[in-house]
C-alpha cells in the first residue's frame, strides 16, 4: 500500500514516466495524472504548439502552475515533464508533497526509444544525441538529488519494466 499522499514520476524524457506511470497508477488503484496531458487539455493546444506560441518560458509558467495545483491532490500517481525539476520551487512542491520516483534512462537508450518521436521540442532538431547529453549533464543531478527511490531504465520492454517498478516502490514502501 502507498502510505504517502501522493506518487510523482521524476526522469529525463523517454524514462517512461507517462507510460510506466499508468500501469502504477493502474495496478494501486490509484488514479493517473499527466502534466503535460493537463496543460495540453487547459490549453487547448499541443505542447509542441505553446513552445512555438509562448516560448520554453511560456511554458514553464503553465507547468510550474499546473504542478503546483495537481500536487496538491490526495492519492494520485503524477507524471511530470523532464524539464520540471530545474526550477527550484517545483523541486520543493515535489518533495514536500509527495514520494518523489525517479525512472532513470541514458542517452543510448533514450536515441533508442524516442527514434520515432517528433513531438517534443527539446530534443527537435539536428544532432538529437547532443541534446540529451546536454539535458543529462544539467538535470540528472537534479532529479537524483529529490529522489526518494531511483529505478534505473534498461533496454526492455515496457512489459518487463512495470513490474520491476512496482516490486522496488513496494520494498520502499514496506521500508518507510
Ligand atoms: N522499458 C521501458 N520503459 C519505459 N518506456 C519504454 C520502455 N521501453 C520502451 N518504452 C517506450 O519509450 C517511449 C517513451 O516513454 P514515455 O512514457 O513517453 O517517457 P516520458 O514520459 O518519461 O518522456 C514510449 O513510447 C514507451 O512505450
Ligand atoms: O525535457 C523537457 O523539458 C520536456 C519534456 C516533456 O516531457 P517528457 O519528459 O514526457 O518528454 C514535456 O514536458 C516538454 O516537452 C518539455
Ligand atoms: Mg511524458
Amino acid at each position: 500500500m502507498n502510505p504517502s499522499p501522493n506518487l510523482f514520476l521524476v526522469g529525463p524524457t523517454g524514462a517512461g514516466k507517462t507510460t510506466i506511470g499508468q500501469r502504477l497508477a493502474a495496478h494501486y488503484g490509484l488514479p493517473f495524472v499527466d502534466l503535460d496531458v493537463e496543460i495540453e487539455a487547459r490549453c487547448g493546444t499541443t505542447i509542441a504548439a505553446i513552445f512555438e506560441n509562448e516560448g520554453e518560458a511560456g511554458f514553464r509558467a503553465r507547468e510550474r502552475a499546473h504542478l503546483d495545483e495537481f500536487s496538491l491532490r490526495n492519492g494520485i500517481v503524477l507524471a511530470t515533464g523532464a524539464g520540471a525539476v530545474v526550477a527550484p520551487e517545483n523541486r520543493e512542491i515535489l518533495m514536500s508533497r509527495g514520494t518523489v520516483f525517479m525512472l532513470g534512462v541514458d542517452v543510448e537508450e533514450q536515441l533508442d526509444r524516442l527514434q520515432h518521436d517528433r513531438v517534443r521540442p527539446m530534443i527537435a532538431g539536428d544532432d538529437r544525441r547532443g541534446r540529451l547529453e546536454h539535458l543529462a549533464h544539467d538535470r540528472n543531478h537534479l532529479y537524483e538529488e529529490i529522489a526518494d527511490l531511483i529505478f534505473r531504465g534498461r533496454h526492455e520492454g515496457v512489459d518487463d519494466a512495470a513490474p520491476r517498478a512496482i516490486a522496488l516502490l513496494d520494498r520502499h514502501w514496506k521500508r518507510h
